[in-house]
């Protein structure tokens, strides 16, 4: 019994030794495995199919990490700011010659009674230059007529060019206060009514102070939108400034808070804090703004607190204006959609209204459509070319 249970158990072993021979001699060679799916790299593809035969020929090379597979999402280079009105010159005449080319042909006429001067003073006020500088233009023009006599278009021109500069006032500081004292970064805030173009001027903002070599970060602190926050994330991500957010319905000055707080580990040069600010009730715009800037204090100086209008907007976004001019101490104006609109004299009452200069233009939708508000360049687009 012993000798056929050891017989059995070496005849096992035996075929267990033969199967396992087996499966090495025939198990499927890595060899043969199909080849992996990558794109040809520089024609190597063809290199590997023509040496058809070895082993070494039909291996694909090996498939490269997924993680490389994602590109990193590319930063553009923006153009800096200087000269920007100059290129973007065409949108405002665009849309601003009728209201000088009115003007010019009016003040160029033989006879100027009192008929003509109600017409030039009915120009201006559907311009939106406001009723008061109107009156005052007006005065000074009938004045200057009267010394000059006769008139030559360029006189006419150079008459009607003085006296809106006037208005403008060339000699206010429209620099925006992006360089802050010491080590920290500039902290500028910006305000107004929702759809006049905040979020789009503060991302445009931020990707003209890169351009002039500066390093941003981003406050989304409109929670109340979610979707604004994913837009300025996009502004961001683009030219690589990093956006500081917060949950939807968040707290707006806690995102503010934390804004200026990476603003400073980071050393950026300068914070852009986005604000909602609904206009639902004065108070309730007060709290909500007054609590984002004193939030902000505990740990930077608010340096600029920028004013987003919508030009097209008239005498609405005037009163709205308003509003946040006595909730809020601005410093500076950002008069968007300026290339849409035919009523700029709004840069006039605007400023004397709020006694705060236009400090930006919005004068379009492109991603570098924001400039520096330069008075001269502004007068000679609404006159045309002398
Ligand atoms: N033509 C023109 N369109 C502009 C200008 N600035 C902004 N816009 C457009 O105005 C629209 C509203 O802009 P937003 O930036 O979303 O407005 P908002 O004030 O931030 O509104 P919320 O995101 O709701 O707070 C967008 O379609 C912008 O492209 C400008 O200077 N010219």
């Amino acid at each position: 019994m012993d000798g056929y249970l050891v017989i059995s158990i070496v005849v096992i072993l035996a075929a267990l030794l033969a199967a396992g021979g087996l499966f090495f001699m025939f198990r499927p060679s890595a060899k043969k495995l199909p080849p992996v799916d990558t794109p040809p790299a520089g024609g190597g593809g063809e290199e590997e199919e023509q040496g058809g035969g070895t082993a070494t020929a039909t291996l694909a090379p090996p498939a490269p990490p997924v993680e490389e597979l994602v590109k990193p999402p590319e930063v553009e280079v923006p153009p800096p700011s200087a000269g920007r009105m100059v290129r973007l010159r065409a949108r405002l005449a665009r849309s601003q010659t009728t209201l000088g080319k009115g003007l010019l042909e009016l003040l160029s006429r033989d006879r100027l009674d009192d008929e003509v001067w109600d017409e030039i003073e009915e120009t201006l006020i559907t311009a939106d230059v406001g009723v008061a500088p109107t009156r005052a233009m007006v005065e000074e023009l009938r004045t200057k007529v009267k010394v000059l006599g006769s008139r030559t278009p360029k006189e006419v021109r150079g008459l009607l060019r003085e006296q809106l500069l006037t208005q403008i006032n060339p000699g206010l500081d429209r620099t925006l206060h992006t360089s802050a004292p010491g080590e920290r970064p500039a902290v500028l805030l910006v305000v107004g009514v929702n759809g006049t173009g905040k979020t789009t001027t503060t991302g445009k903002l931020a990707r003209s102070l890169i351009g002039d070599g500066k390093s941003v970060v981003l406050g989304a602190a409109d929670t109340f939108r979610a979707a604004a926050a994913d837009q300025l994330q996009t502004w961001g991500d683009r030219v690589g400034a990093p956006v500081v957010r917060g949950p939807e319905g968040g707290d707006p000055a806690s995102v503010a808070f934390d804004a200026v707080s990476r603003g400073i580990s980071d050393k950026a040069d300068v914070v852009i804090v986005d604000t909602a600010g609904r206009l639902h009730t004065k108070t309730g715009l007060m709290d909500e703004l007054g609590k984002v800037k004193r939030v902000i204090e505990k740990r930077a100086q608010v340096d600029e607190v920028l004013l987003v209008l919508d030009a097209t907007t008239g005498q609405n976004g005037m009163r709205q204006a308003q509003v946040f001019a006595e909730v809020v101490n601005i410093t500076g104006i950002a008069l968007t959609k300026l290339d849409g609109t035919a009523k700029g004299g709004i840069v006039i009452s605007v400023q004397r209204e709020l006694g705060v200069p236009v400090k930006l233009a919005g004068l379009g939708e492109g991603p570098d459509d924001l400039a520096p508000f330069d008075p001269e360049v502004f007068v000679d687009a609404l006159l045309g070319e002398a």
